[in-house]
């Protein structure tokens, strides 16, 4: 018999998701009958205790006897129990050094970290993350903050609906002006990006269109790596290229900012990839962009004037145009961005409900079998204490050199 216990949130400001709703907790134990879960008990959590105790699920304080324990964001240090096994998004493997005390507590409790980040496909596609619902309430914040800005529109907050099916209820009969819509990148936040933008009957067009053409309808365009990066030397793009050698390529999205009213920016990034404008670029007279949806949310990153995290509470600010300071938003003289860190937090249940999914779906096989696995093994940073294969480069952080 095995016990999983869903951990209660403790990072500040409390997260609401989970990793297994309530409905999934039913299907495991009818599924997987040699599998117990535990619920601690949590009033901020997006489920409440009542609806795991109607489920079947022993609700408690003690997590002592589980042997694997299941969060979302990082725990906080006095929380952590010696000697257990841990998944959560500990955001230490970038070598972050705001979380390096808590790599280093885990080391010292000899407890062993499966990171959810690190679970990946052979070729090195994460399995599971909320970024499918982050490009959801991204764009949807996107599109609020442009209509707020403009009084073209109306939208609700995302959070005043209690699921996604709501929320897309309150699309009816929205009339869009005829603006034009950057989208980038590829993975699951730029999916999300573009299920609000087809919900919203915005239309797609090719980037050559989008750059020449006018409409008398709102269009978007979809740009991916290819659209968006050549090679400094041949002009061309190679994907893995591309992965292995960023710094060899030039961005080419700066031709978009003198025809796009709204950016929904959903790229992977990084500092040797060349950012999709320069920050000076926005005191251009050409620079058309007056709303920016960073749900990437690199601080300084493939947006220059995403200067730090918003909150969902206020997600969106401005920056002027010519400090490059911080603003109120909707100002004439500034440019909006939306960026906030924790954006599936709007939708937890949904955004909850697809993580639990994808969990038991690509990982519960590996993570329960007795065999050796690839996938467990590769997101495994700690293995009971110590540092395991393939985090070595982490030796100096784990140290607190
Ligand atoms: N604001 C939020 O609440 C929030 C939530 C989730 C994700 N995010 C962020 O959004 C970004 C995109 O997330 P996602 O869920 O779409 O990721 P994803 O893993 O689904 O997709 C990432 C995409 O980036 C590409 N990629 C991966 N490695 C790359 C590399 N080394 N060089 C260039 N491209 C690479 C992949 O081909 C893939 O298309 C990430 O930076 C993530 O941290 C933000």
């Amino acid at each position: 018999m095995i016990t999983i216990g869903l951990i209660r949130e403790g990072k500040i400001p409390a997260d609401a998701r989970v990793a297994l709703t309530p409905a999934q907790c039913k299907w495991i134990r009818t599924h997987h009958p040699h599998i117990t879960v535990k619920v601690q008990q949590s009033a901020t959590r997006c489920f409440k205790d009542a609806e795991y105790v109607a489920a079947g699920v022993t609700v408690t304080e003690d997590m002592h006897d589980c042997d694997i324990l299941l969060g979302i964001k990082e725990v906080p240090i006095d929380l952590l129990i010696p000697n257990k096994t841990y998944l959560f998004f500990s955001h230490t493997k970038k070598l972050q050094p705001y979380n390096q005390k808590l790599l280093q507590a885990i080391i010292e409790k000899n407890i062993t970290l499966i990171d959810y980040e690190c679970l990946e496909h052979e070729d090195g596609a994460r399995i599971i993350g909320f970024g499918f619902f982050a490009g959801i309430v991204g764009a949807h914040n996107g599109m609020m903050a442009y209509g707020n800005r403009t009084g073209a529109f109306k939208l609700v907050r995302v959070n005043s609906n209690n699921s996604f099916q709501h929320l897309m209820h309150t699309y009816f009969g929205l009339k869009i002006p005829p603006i034009k819509i950057a989208v980038t990148g590829s993975g699951r936040v730029a999916h999300g990006v573009l299920e609000i933008m087809n919900l919203l009957g915005i239309h797609e067009v090719e980037p050559e269109d989008y750059l020449a053409k006018k409409y008398v309808y709102p269009v978007y365009v979809h740009l991916k790596g290819s659209d968006l990066y050549e090679h400094k030397v041949t002009g061309k793009y190679s994907r893995s290229d591309f992965h292995d050698h960023p710094e060899q390529y030039n961005c080419t999205f700066k031709q978009y900012t003198a025809v796009t009213d709204i950016l929904m920016n959903g790229i992977y990034w990084e500092q040797k990839i060349d950012r999709l404008f320069d920050l000076e670029a926005i005191q251009s007279p050409q620079f058309n962009i007056q709303t920016i949806a960073d749900i990437t949310d690199d601080m300084g990153g493939s947006v220059p004037c995403n200067l730090g995290d918003s909150t969902i509470a206020e997600p969106v600010y401005g920056v002027d145009k010519n400090t490059f300071e911080k603003t109120l938003p909707y100002l004439p003289t500034s440019v909006d961005v939306m960026a906030v860190g924790n954006l599936p937090n709007e939708l937890p249940k949904d955004a909850s409900r697809y993580f639990g999914e994808q969990l038991i779906k690509h990982v519960f096989t590996d993570l329960f079998s007795d065999k050796p696995s690839r996938l467990i093994h590769h997101a495994t940073i700690v293995k009971a204490g110590k540092l395991n294969d393939g985090y070595a480069y982490m030796q100096a952080y784990a140290e607190g050199k």
